[in-house]
């Protein structure tokens, strides 16, 4: 079972769910940076191992931007010497191995040549962001995880290089009850969010919960068909 995260070249992570597990420790010490969507396990789940496994390697801080409502939930109750060390003043606080940087939605980055994020509205049951990952040539935007929100749309149908939007859909349409309980989307909520795209791009469906991955997939298949989504898979590469 692999959770959420996305690799952006070799110095750039989308989260740091459990499929950061694939990479080997040199892959893991190129990584400079991470950009959280949300404070949830599935999402920040390696984040505490990647900083211990290799800080030491490293000349420089691994810094975490995500919003300060997500920085503050990883202070309160993940770096706080209960959990896992503050690796924020580890080895010490002039040059640590950890480094938070506040970003909230609506803001742009530029952390490298030829990559800029966007922090982009995702409405879930806590705080939440997706992204927009523009390389100059096209940009790939990632929803995060979230549910039905009309303040998604807007800003998407105004990426005019938009390539590739990853898009989650939790639960299958029994489970519609839990998608809404839970702030997600289920195939007959994504079609009804996918309407509101009015440009072309292609669609990547992420966060299908295991176990429901085939009935969902096809359910969208069905209620999404002319969008012609295609499941995201566990170590697919895309370009933009
Ligand atoms: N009532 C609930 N509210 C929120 N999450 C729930 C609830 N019941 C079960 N869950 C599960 O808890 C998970 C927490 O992470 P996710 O938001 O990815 O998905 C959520 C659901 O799969």
């Amino acid at each position: 079972m692999r959770t959420t995260s996305f690799l952006v070249g070799r110095h750039t992570l989308i989260d740091a769910g459990t499929g950061v597990g694939d990479l080997s420790v040199a892959e893991l010490s190129q990584i400079d940076r991470v950009f959280l969507t949300h404070s949830h396990l599935d999402h920040i789940a390696m984040l505490p191992l990647l900083v211990d496994t290799v800080g030491a390697m490293r000349d420089k801080p691994l810094d975490v931007y995500a919003s300060r409502a997500t920085l503050d939930i990883l202070s309160a109750h993940v770096f706080n010497w209960r959990v896992w060390p503050d690796f924020r003043e580890i080895p010490n606080k002039a040059a640590p191995f950890l480094r938070f940087v506040q970003f909230e939605q609506g803001e742009t980055v530029m952390p490298e040549p030829g990559l800029c994020v966007t922090a982009l509205p995702a409405l879930h049951t806590v705080p939440a962001v997706g992204y927009q990952l523009d390389s100059g040539k096209h940009s790939l935007v990632f929803t995060g995880d979230t549910t039905i929100n009309d303040a998604f749309w807007p800003v998407i149908n105004a990426v005019e290089n938009l390539k590739t939007l990853i898009i989650e859909t939790a639960f299958c349409n029994r489970e519609r009850a839990l998608a809404e309980a839970s702030r997600h989307l289920c195939p007959a909520m994504l079609a009804t969010e996918l309407a509101k795209l009015n440009r072309p791009a292609e669609i990547f469906i992420t966060h299908l919960k295991p176990g429901e991955i085939e009935l969902t997939m096809q359910e969208i298949g069905e209620d999404a068909a002319s969008f012609r989504p295609k499941m995201l898979k566990n170590g697919q590469m895309l370009d933009f």
